[in-house]
This record gives C-alpha cells, structure tokens and sequence, in this order.
C-alpha cells in the first residue's frame, strides 16, 4: 500500500506520516528532506540559488547529509522551496521518491506533490492543512529552544511566503489531489489529528476495495 500525504508547511504532515507508517508498518520517506538537503548542499558549495545550475549541481549531496541538523532551520527551509522550483532540480530527485514508493509491500511519502506528481496512483491520498498562524505557533514552538533569537512573526512571515512560492510555481505546485481527502487540523490535537488520518485511510481502502 502505498500513503501519500501532501500538504503546506509545518501542517502537521511529518507527524501524521510518521504515525501512519508505524500503524501500517510501512516505511517512510520525508520528502522535504531532500530538498533540505539540496539548499544545505549548495550552501556548502557556496552556489547562487538564483542559478538553477548550481542547484542542480548540488543535487549530488552525500546521504549522510540528510542527517545534518543544519536542515531543521527555517531558513533552510525557505532556501529549500526557492530551489525547488527549478525543474531541473525536481527532475533530479524524482527516481529516488519514485524508487522508495515502489519498494514491496509498499510505503508512506509526504511532500508537496506527492498525490499530484510523484505517486499519482497511489492507494491513499491526503491533504493536510491548518491556517497559518496554527503552522507558525507550532513552528516556533519546536524551533524556539534551539534559537531563543526567534520570533512568532518571523515564522509567520516565512511559512506565508513559503505557501505562495509552493503553490504558484508552474512544475508541480502544492495542490491538494482531485482524489485526496483534506484533513484541516487547525483544531485537532496531535492524537486525534492521527486518529482522523488512520479512519481516512480505512475509508479510502474500503473504496478501493469495493
Ligand atoms: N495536530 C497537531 N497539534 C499540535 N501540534 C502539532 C500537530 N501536528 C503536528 N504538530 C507539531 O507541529 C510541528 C510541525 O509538525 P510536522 O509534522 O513536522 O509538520 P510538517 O511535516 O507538515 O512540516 C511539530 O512540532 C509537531 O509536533
Ligand atoms: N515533495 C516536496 C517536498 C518539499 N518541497 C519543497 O521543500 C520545502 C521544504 O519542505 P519540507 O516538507 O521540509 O517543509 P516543512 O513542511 O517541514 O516546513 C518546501 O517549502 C517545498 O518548497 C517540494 O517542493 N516538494
């Protein structure tokens, strides 16, 4: 069974991803990581991220990257969805989301393009939302401890500009699939934002399955 999960920043994805493949006992893939890692890469090769050369070109990071801490800032995550707008770069990646979901026994992906580009056949599809200042606060609140510097606006500020950079680029914008459930979990606990996930899911199996 393959899980697709897209949807805006810090709106709860990762850890709705994360629960999903642990109940279903699948494997998970962070998509945004890669993208992280991409900006991290071309910082380190101090490349212009005007230039979709020199992102392109640091798309050939190590793996062991993708456990730098450096990739949890917010401002690796701005740099992050300024190169992925690049075709080039998104081309890059796509074997290695593609080859990830297609693993036997299947998998659970979350991004932004996920449903609409990387696995558009998948089994389950869902959106997950919250309004921005939901995203911010719980933004802030994991960011703040590592960097007191920090503000609840500049989070705002970033996660608003970040959603309209997503979903106006013209190569695999943030949308929610024709076919994905919206799951709004502006209101929703931890818990029962996962609880709604698995009873969406079991729902969409059942469709599947006639
Ligand atoms: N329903 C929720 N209620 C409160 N906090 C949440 C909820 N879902 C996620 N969080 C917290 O919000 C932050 C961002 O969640 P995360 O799953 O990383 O989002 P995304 O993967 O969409 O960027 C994390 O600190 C996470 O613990
Ligand atoms: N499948 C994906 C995943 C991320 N991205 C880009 O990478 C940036 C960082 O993604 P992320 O998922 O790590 O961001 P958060 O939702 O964790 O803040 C996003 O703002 C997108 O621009 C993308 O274009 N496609």
């Amino acid at each position: 069974m393959i899980i697709a999960i897209d949807g805006p920043a810090a709106s709860g994805k990762g850890t709705v991803a994360r629960a999903l493949a642990r109940h279903y006992a699948l494997p998970y893939l962070d998509t945004g990581l890669l993208y992280r890692a991409v900006a991290v890469s071309l910082l380190d090769n101090q490349g212009d991220s005007s230039r979709e050369s020199d992102a392109l070109s640091a798309c050939d990071f190590a793996d062991s990257l993708l456990s730098d801490s450096r990739l949890r800032n917010e401002q690796t995550g701005k740099l992050a969805s300024e190169i992925s707008v690049f075709p080039k770069v998104r081309q890059a990646l796509i074997k290695r989301q593609r080859d990830f979901a297609a693993q036997t026994g299947g998998a659970v992906l979350d991004g932004r393009d996920i449903g609409t580009v990387i696995v558009p056949d998948a089994d389950v599809k869902l959106f997950i939302t919250a309004s921005p200042e939901i995203r911010a606060k719980r933004r802030y609140d994991e960011l703040v401890k590592n960097n007191p510097d920090l503000t609840y606006d500049i989070i705002l500020e970033d996660i608003k500009s970040r959603d309209l950079r997503d979903s106006s680029r013209k190569e695999a914008p943030l949308k929610q699939a024709e076919d994905a459930d919206l799951l709004d979990s502006s209101l929703l606990g931890i818990d029962m934002a996962i609880e709604r996930a698995v009873a969406l899911v079991e729902k969409q199996l059942k469709t599947v399955q006639g």
